[in-house]
């Protein structure tokens, strides 16, 4: 070797120890890595199976360690390793205060906010996600009587209403139903029904999903170089975004600026988040940080649930004949409506129980994320039920999909039984609707940070069934063979097929 590449070997290698030293969190060798027991770190075949077979990698954990106690390692995004928790530590984990496990800390790293909206308090103050807690879940039901006219308008809008067979795109007409449908709640009319407005809002958050793993998956000393590069997408999305919806917070802060609260003023999202920060957060309120603000709020009410409604839509279509399922639902929604007068009322919405099943069955087996519960260590000295001292820094979480597959707790656990739960319900079992979370059903976390959201979303999902049964006929076209095309894993998030297709007609009712 030339001196020159002795000196450079030299230099590099103090400083790749330097590096490693400072960026590597280090674990407790008594803490297993799964696939990699007594090593003390994983072989690139382990990593390389996060990427290409992530549910069996995640279903290994759980089988060895997770279902039985045992805390246990995975390889995560990048470089990341992940710390699984097992199934028996989830109130231990909801538990420890946020000093300790901390939510927000996690979704900074793992939304990489910075590269994302610019700034990493748009998630570790989430100030907009404590008022869909407290006041927007407070006045669910007339908010609710927008959301029912928005879902008709919107399904009408993208679904068509010709009384001919058409093909549908389930994926990207949801994006656009849900775009619209949220935005009712979140920003209200006219906005809410404004293309150009839907169309970047659903960009940024499907560009929020590859910045996040793009730069994750960097090592974190390459992150300040190639963050402000993907950052610079985010940046034309929230540019446009922020056009179209200039006029609206500029025409609410004027006329809001000087009065006070009235019962008679729009009650939606935006109003709730104007009305905050004149108080609490005054040097927020101007078009930069609001539109951030909203973009952020969007992710839960947009990414998701257009996930979840079209999970919920290939369900019931392809649902077996032996449960009947279409015609179940549309008596039990009729029969639901006519007794509340037409009204979507909360007392309404609990005794869908049919319905409630195929939404919490659609979630049970077709989650995007499949873990739960991420939380980033905040002390040095945490020490799990099982004995693992925690290093700080290291990120934990429970394994929500192979729990809610698991033999041992349902019956045939991978076929799709839509009225899995409600029968279960009629039998007299407790705490199994839609939005009751507890270690068998993870999908909205639990706990103190549990969505706030799923109860928005439990009318929304509802509402969006009894409209499309009502109003249309639905069935799968013919090459399908009667089975719903497939999700496919991408690392651990399942995604619904993005050119899977169904066919729709309007019924003469
Ligand atoms: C299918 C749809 C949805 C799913 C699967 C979902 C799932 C989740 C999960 C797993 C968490 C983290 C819970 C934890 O760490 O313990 C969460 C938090 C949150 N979600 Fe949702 N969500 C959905 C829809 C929504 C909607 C529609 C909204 C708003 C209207 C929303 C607002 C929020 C907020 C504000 C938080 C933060 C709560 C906190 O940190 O205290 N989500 N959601």
């Amino acid at each position: 070797m030339s001196p020159m590449g002795v000196l450079l070997l030299a230099l590099l290698i103090p400083i790749a120890f330097i590096l490693r030293q400072y960026f590597t969190i280090h674990y407790p060798r008594n803490l297993p890595r799964v696939c990699d027991e007594g090593r003390w770190r994983f072989r690139l075949r382990t990593r390389l199976r996060y990427y290409t077979d992530c549910q069996s990698l995640f279903r290994t954990a759980w089988e060895r360690y997770s279902k039985h106690g045992k805390t246990c390692l995975v390889p995560g995004l990048g470089f990341r390793d992940e710390v699984i928790l097992p199934a028996s530590a989830l109130k231990w984990a909801t538990t420890q205060p946020d000093q300790v496990l901390n939510v927000v800390a996690a979704f900074e790293e793992l939304d990489q906010v910075r590269y994302n909206v610019g700034h990493e308090k748009f998630v570790l103050d989430l100030w907009p996600g404590w008022l869909v807690k407290r006041e927007m879940n407070a006045v669910l039901e007339s908010l609710m009587v927008g959301l029912a006219e928005e879902v008709g308008v919107a399904f009408d809008r993208w679904f068509g209403v010709q009384e001919e067979w058409r093909d549908v795109k389930v994926l990207e007409t949801m994006k656009m139903i849900v775009a619209q449908c949220s935005s009712r709640f979140t920003v209200g009319l006219p906005l809410c029904r404004k293309e150009s407005y839907l169309k970047n809002c659903i960009n940024f958050t499907d560009q929020f999903f590859i910045t996040a793993g793009t730069i994750g998956a960097c090592p974190k000393f390459l992150r300040p170089l190639l963050g402000p590069l993907m950052f610079q997408f985010q940046r034309i999305n929230l540019r446009r975004m922020a056009k179209d919806f200039q006029p609206l917070l500029e025409a609410r802060m004027e006329a809001y600026s000087n009065t006070p609260k009235s019962p008679d003023e729009p009650q939606d999202h935006l109003q709730m988040m104007i009305r905050y920060a004149q108080v609490n957060r005054p040097e927020e309120l101007n078009l930069h940080d609001m539109t951030a603000r909203l973009s952020m709020s969007n992710l839960g009410s947009f990414h998701q649930t257009s996930i979840a409604a079209t999970n919920l839509i290939f369900n019931i279509v392809a649902s077996d004949p032996e449960f009947n399922t279409i015609s179940i639902l549309r008596d039990e929604i009729k029969r639901v409506l006519e007794e509340q007068g037409g009204i979507w009322t909360k007392a309404g919405i609990a005794s869908m129980i049919r319905t409630d099943s195929v939404c919490r069955e659609t979630l049970r087996l077709y989650s995007f994320g499949n873990r739960a519960i991420m939380r980033k260590v905040m002390v040095d000295d945490l020490t799990t039920e099982d004995g693992i001292l925690l290093p700080k820094g290291a990120m934990v979480s429970l394994l929500t999909h192979p729990a809610q597959c698991d033999e041992g707790i349902y019956k045939d656990p991978l076929r799709f039984d839509p009225f899995r739960f409600s029968r279960m319900r009629e039998d007299g079992l407790a705490n199994l609707s839609f939005v009751s979370t507890g270690s068998q059903f993870l999908p909205f976390g639990h706990g103190k940070h549990a969505c706030p959201g799923r109860f928005l979303l439990d009318f929304e999902l509802k509402m969006m069934v009894a409209y499309l049964l009502t109003n249309y006929d639905l069935e799968l076209p013919e090459e399908y063979k009667e089975k719903r095309p497939e999700n496919t894993w991408i690392a651990e998030a399942l995604m619904p097929p993005s050119e899977g297709m169904i066919r729709v007609k309007r019924r003469k009712i």
